[in-house]
């Protein structure tokens, strides 16, 4: 039995234009509606037929919802969700896609109270966004973190878990604060640091904007795309996660300036120490199959 029937979409872009497309393909019986607060967006997304329905207001378009998942930033939750309260069904859940859990946990359960809110965070993404950057194999094989408060039904927590394993997704499950400190460190810090390095270098008077596009072939086009990554999206998450952040920020300038330490005094032991450690995580994720498989999976560029 399908986990839900009557799925709304609130924000269509990248996330919820996938989420969209993987439910065409594996739940095709689906009935889908989106909104978006841009009217540009909803045109875009009723072109491209993501849905059975591009309703033009939040309330229309959860009025007959059975799941209702926010795909807006973080920072929005909270409006998204009043915009829509009054006319979402009582036996509806809500869940979003957020990257940052415990703020908006507590942003959701305040525009909504009384509903069944299931919060989930896909460990899946692009530097892309808006309706055209979906594709319906984002989330194969990647992690979805389901962070529900305490004494949520378990239930529901189980329908929104078989709708994200019906996308391929693989179900992990803990607390909005944990999930918090875990991606501060796998996620937000190393955003951080390329939008700081190709800020840096193209600061830099000597490496003019010219020769950091020409050599940009190794190591510094990755962080090129990272941080070409939505402006919108990581602001939002920075200023959401801003404790676990900044943690996580001060222990990385601490090893940053230990290495800074050994690099000035000659330590080459304790830099061919790390790099094999380093060389080793790199060996064991991909040991693992949790490489990148974003790539193989539908991208017309890089
Ligand atoms: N991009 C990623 O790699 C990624 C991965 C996992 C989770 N997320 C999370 O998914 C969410 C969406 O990210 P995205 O990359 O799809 O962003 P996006 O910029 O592609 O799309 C966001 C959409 O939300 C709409 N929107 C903004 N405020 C709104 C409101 N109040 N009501 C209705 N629509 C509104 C915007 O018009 C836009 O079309 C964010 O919370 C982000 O943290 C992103
Ligand atoms: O691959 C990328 O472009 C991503 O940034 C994806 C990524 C990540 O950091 O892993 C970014 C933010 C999300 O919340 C989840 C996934």
């Amino acid at each position: 039995m399908l986990p839900f029937a009557r799925v709304t979409i609130i924000g269509i872009g990248l996330i919820g234009s996938s989420i969209a497309r993987a439910t065409r393909v594996a739940m095709p019986t689906v009935r889908l509606t989106g909104y978006d607060a841009d009217p540009e967006v909803r045109a875009t997304a009723d072109a491209l037929h993501l849905f059975d329905d591009v309703a033009d207001s939040g309330g229309a378009a959860v009025i007959d919802a059975d799941l209702v998942i926010l795909c807006v930033p973080v920072g929005a939750m909270g409006a998204a969700a009043a915009d829509f309260a009054a006319d979402l069904p009582a036996d509806a859940v809500v869940s979003d896609v957020g990257s940052c859990k415990a703020e908006v946990v507590r942003a959701l359960s305040e525009a909504l109270p009384g509903v069944t809110i299931v919060p989930a965070h896909p460990v899946a993404g692009t530097e892309r966004s808006g309706p055209e950057a979906g594709f319906a194999t984002l989330f194969h094989k990647r992690w979805c973190i389901l962070t529900p408060p305490e004494g949520t039904d378990p239930v529901a927590i189980e329908r929104v878990a078989e709708f994200w394993r019906r996308l391929g997704a693989d179900i992990e499950t803990m607390a909005p604060e944990h999930h918090d400190r875990v991606l501060a460190i796998t996620s937000h810090l190393p955003h951080l640091i390329a939008y700081t390095i190709v800020g840096t270098a193209s600061d830099m008077e000597e490496v003019t904007r010219s020769e950091v596009i020409k050599y940009s072939a190794g190591g510094f086009r990755d962080f090129t795309r990272i941080a070409a990554s939505d402006p919108t999206m990581w602001r939002d998450v920075f200023l959401t996660n801003r404790e676990a952040v900044l943690e996580m920020l001060q222990r990385f300038s601490e090893d940053l300036s230990a290495l800074q330490r050994a690099i000035r005094w000659g330590k080459g032991d304790e830099l061919f120490d790390l790099f094999s450690k380093t060389r080793a995580i790199r060996r064991g994720i991909i040991e693992q199959g949790q490489d990148d498989p974003a790539p193989d999976f539908g991208r017309t560029h890089d």
